[in-house]
């Protein structure tokens, strides 16, 4: 079943740095956070006509953007320097109950987006995603509501990419039409939660989740992590469960 595609207590086999001091996702505890009044505001600056395609990759399906000028960053918020958007991707799980990789005072959420960014003081990504300050990822929750119209024009797509390795066209999409009113974030010095795990990641977990329906939900669950032809395996629970934070201080931009 799913579970033997997606083992993330075997990554330390392969990748020793899966208990290393700074890995992701983590719990958190906003009482255990500490309000920092230097952190500024998140800047997310996107051009819809950036998106380009959409992929099954085997553990997720993201939406790829082109990012050879700076028409899609994010600068601000804890980070300094100009922060290009690569990617946005999604963690789900087989239920409501569970599917989010960064849990707050332990509870799951079902669903948890990421926008991958990195760093432009590196010549491209492949050359930042293994710096200490190479990648921002921006993590947004996705909790079970009302249908959420602005999810909807990415989960229409993915019924032409539900095995590995399949893509479509993707264009047009304006990734801050799915973040929450609000840009109250936390932030930590993190990694990224799939192999190589690398920790050049600084997080930066939004505080306010967006909606999702159980319809909506059904739809990320019909992607398969298999490949045209091969015995079917629904791709669900491809998170990361919450890893030691080692000492690590978790920062809030709000009060
Ligand atoms: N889930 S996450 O932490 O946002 C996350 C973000 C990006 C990647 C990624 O690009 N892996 C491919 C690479 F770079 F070659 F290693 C993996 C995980
Ligand atoms: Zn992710």
């Amino acid at each position: 079943s799913h579970r033997w595609f997606f083992r993330p207590d075997k990554w330390i086999e392969s990748y020793p740095v899966a208990d290393g001091p700074r890995q992701s996702p983590i719990n958190i505890v906003p009482k255990e956070t500490q309000y920092d009044s230097s952190l500024k505001a998140l800047k997310l600056r996107y051009n819809p006509s950036d998106a380009n395609g959409l992929l099954n990759n085997g553990h997720s399906f993201q939406v790829d953007f082109v990012d050879d000028t700076d028409s899609s960053t994010l600068t601000g918020g804890p980070i300094t320097g100009t922060y290009r958007l690569r990617q946005f991707h999604f963690h789900w799980g087989a239920s409501d109950d569970r599917g989010s990789e960064h849990t707050v005072n332990g509870i799951n959420f079902p669903c948890e987006l990421h926008l991958v960014h990195w760093n432009t003081k590196y010549p491209s990504f492949g050359e930042a995603v293994d710096k200490p300050d190479g990648l921002a990822v921006v993590g947004v929750f996705l909790k079970i509501g009302a249908a959420n119209p602005r999810l909807q024009k990415v989960l229409d797509a993915l019924d032409v990419v539900t095995t590995k390795g399949k893509q479509t066209s993707f264009s047009n999409f304006d990734p801050k039409t799915i973040l929450p009113g609000s840009l109250d974030y936390w932030t930590y010095e993190g990694s990224l939660t799939t192999p190589p795990l690398l920790e050049s990641v600084t997080w930066i977990v939004l505080k306010e989740p967006i909606s999702v329906s159980p319809a909506q939900m059904a739809l990320f669950r019909k992607l398969l992590f298999t490949k045209e032809g091969e015995a079917e395996c629904c791709m669900v629970n491809n998170y990361r469960p919450p890893q030691p934070i080692k000492g690590r201080q978790v920062r809030a931009s709000f009060k």
